[in-house]
């Protein structure tokens, strides 16, 4: 990773300890995924929200999950957030979501959809990324926000304001225009927004009710090989193709 502003060796995104389940507290941890298309600003996003600073070049993002607490209504919550891999749509064959992807999806109680307002096609993939989420978690209200990020770019812009509070409405969110590169503001309170709504589902009663029956720690547990076998097992009775639709 290099950093723009600054550039201390001691950054301070850290992958989450190996700790046991059992050391979550139930309804305290919230655990968000960003999805998108290619070169959205997704893993920028995340380390905005999380350093406040802006990366400016670093290597294709891997999955990389991040952890750290924050105060939401003077209480104190851990918040897990997990970057992903870009999805794709294939001209004929639908969203190419690698299974990865999917893992992180049944992973998380919150979704960051992020397009970018210069790229018309990554708005287009928010559609049929939702559906995707939606068939992975068919009952119950998804909380999502949708973030339309590098806002600093207004010459080159594709989607209008309009379309992406049309599209979040439809989604059941709220539509957030970001600029990672520019404004920590506006992401923070993206991402705010959406761990209150996970917070809010928690309290409905939807959080536990998705997470019934099976416990997945997180997509990247050391202990891979059970993690798969029993992911795939939830997975053949809920998504038809895991890995193209
Ligand atoms: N101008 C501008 N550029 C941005 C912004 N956010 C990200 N970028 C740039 O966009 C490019 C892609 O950013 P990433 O954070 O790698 O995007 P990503 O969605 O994680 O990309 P993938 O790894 O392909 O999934 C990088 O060159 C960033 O510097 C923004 O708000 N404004």
């Amino acid at each position: 990773l290099r950093l723009c502003s600054g550039g201390s060796g001691n950054f301070l995104l850290v992958p989450i300890p190996e700790y046991p389940l059992l050391d979550c507290v139930p309804n305290k941890t919230v655990k968000i995924a960003v999805l998108g298309a290619s070169s959205v600003g997704k893993t920028a996003l995340i380390v905005r929200f999380l350093t406040k600073r802006f990366i400016g070049d670093y290597e294709a993002n891997t999955g990389a999950l991040y952890s750290r607490k924050v105060t939401l209504d003077v209480e104190e919550v851990s918040l897990q957030i997990q970057d992903t891999p870009c999805v794709s749509l294939q001209d004929d064959e639908g969203l190419y979501c690698q299974e990865q992807i999917n893992r992180s999806i049944y992973w998380a109680d919150g979704y960051v959809f992020v397009f970018s307002i210069t790229d018309h096609s990554s708005y287009r993939t928010i559609q049929p990324l939702y559906q995707h989420v939606r068939r992975i978690h068919p009952s119950g209200n998804i909380p999502v926000i949708l973030v339309g990020n590098k806002s600093d770019l207004l010459r080159a812009r594709q989607v209008p304001a309009e379309e992406g509070e049309t599209l979040a409405a439809s989604l059941g969110g709220v539509y957030f225009e970001t600029s990672a590169r520019e404004n920590h503001d506006s992401v923070h309170n993206a991402f705010l927004h959406l761990c209150q709504e996970v917070i809010r589902s928690f309290g409905s009663g939807n959080g536990e009710k998705r997470r019934g029956g099976l416990h997945l720690a997180r997509p990247k547990s050391p202990n891979m090989q059970e993690l798969k076998r029993r992911f795939r097992q939830v997975l053949s009775s809920k998504v038809k193709s895991a890995t193209t639709l």
